[in-house]
């Protein structure tokens, strides 16, 4: 059966099963209760109140992150100054934009790009391999800064307050995103600056809504099939609903969500800028048979020139870099032939 999107599949009720396109290996499949984040072990949250202007304060702050970087690979941050009113504003003007009609939203259906750009706009699908199972989600996609890469056509203006407010939202995003590269550059013992300094005017933003329609079979499917981010820093607004989890020590740990806070994630180009010393870790998306969820996803990477190898800092004098160079755009082109392949695209440029 072919529809257009999981969405419009699940609200004409045409599915009382999962179809078989969306039918993920026994061995990926998650166990236990969907829907259920009870664990006891939780991802470190973080505060930053106070971080800019409190010596004392950002020191511990800049320690829990780089202890989080080291542990998990993840952390939630509360109090992180983009502003409550224009998350929520972000949040109310997606939810419109999959409550409208198909024909309405399809205005902005996905475009092809070149295969290594990936795509962009509104679609549903995101399968790079034969043969693989497709997630159990629809995205609004778009590649958000530097202001010159944008492709307004494809950005809704429906609801009116739809682009006005991804343009505010993506602007405060960045601003935290530069925040966190000046305290992970101290925890790493390198100049504040160092980490902005390098990829000032050479990083790319991209923003993914996802929505995740609810499923009758939840166990048989994925939101989001198991992956790491390719980029350098991943902020991550999750809704009231559980369904995020991450790999740790070979358990499924949920990421309970927690109002008003981001959850922040390492990618693999910054694993590859500290040496392997903070790793990217697999995460995964489960849906659940009652609600549909949502999450929006700032991603932040090198612009695809930019040549990115172990800093020569984080080597030492003795150690041997642990992985090739590469530059952005080649290593997102090999992510998007191996499609949610969890860390393969990563082993493949490893010393
Ligand atoms: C740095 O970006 C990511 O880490 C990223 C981006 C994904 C994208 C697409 C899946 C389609 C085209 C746009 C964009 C480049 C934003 C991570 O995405 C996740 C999502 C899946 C699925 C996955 O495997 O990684
Ligand atoms: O929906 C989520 O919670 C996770 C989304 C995600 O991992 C991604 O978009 O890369
Ligand atoms: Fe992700």
């Amino acid at each position: 059966m072919s529809v257009a999107t999981v969405q419009e599949a699940v609200e004409n009720g045409i599915l009382a099963s999962v179809p078989a396109d969306y039918i993920i290996l026994e061995q990926d499949r998650a166990r236990g209760n969907h829907g259920d984040d009870s664990s006891s072990t939780e991802l470190p949250v973080i505060d930053l109140a106070g971080v800019k202007d409190d010596g004392k304060r950002r020191r511990a702050v800049v320690e829990s992150i780089r202890q989080a970087c080291l542990d998990w690979g993840f952390f939630q941050l509360v109090n992180h100054g983009v502003p409550v009113s224009l998350m929520k504003r972000m949040q109310q003007v997606a939810w419109e934009f999959f409550d409208l009609p198909l024909e309405e939203k399809q205005r902005y259906s996905v475009k092809t790009e070149s295969q290594s750009l990936g795509t962009q706009g509104y679609g549903s699908k995101f399968k790079s391999k034969e043969g693989a199972a497709s997630n159990w989600g629809d995205q609004l996609r778009h590649r958000t800064l530097p202001v010159s890469i944008r492709q307004y056509e494809l950005w809704p203006t429906n609801p009116p307050a739809y682009r006005e407010t991804e343009e505010e939202y993506v602007e405060e995003l960045d601003r935290l995103t530069r925040l966190l590269f000046e305290l992970l550059s101290e925890g790493l013992g390198l100049h504040p600056m160092y980490l902005s300094d390098f990829f000032h005017e050479r990083d790319q933003q991209q923003m993914v809504v996802n929505y995740y329609p609810p499923c009758p079979q939840p166990e048989l499917t994925m939101g989001i099939q198991k992956h790491s981010d390719f980029g350098l820093v991943t902020v991550l607004w999750q809704d009231s609903t559980s369904g995020l989890q991450i790999s740790k020590d070979g358990n499924w740990i949920p990421v309970k969500p927690i109002q008003d806070a981001f959850v922040i994630n390492i990618g693999d180009q910054m694993e590859i800028l500290t040496n392997g010393k903070y790793q990217s870790v697999e995460h995964r998306g489960l849906v659940n048979r009652l609600k549909p969820r949502m999450s929006i996803a700032n991603f932040t990477s090198p612009l695809d020139n930019v040549l990115i190898a172990p800093i020569p800092d984080l080597v030492g004098e003795f150690q041997i870099p642990r992985y090739n160079e590469t530059t952005f755009g080649t290593y997102r082109s090999s992510f998007f032939d191996k499609g949610c392949a969890g860390k393969e695209h990563l082993k493949a440029i490893k010393l």
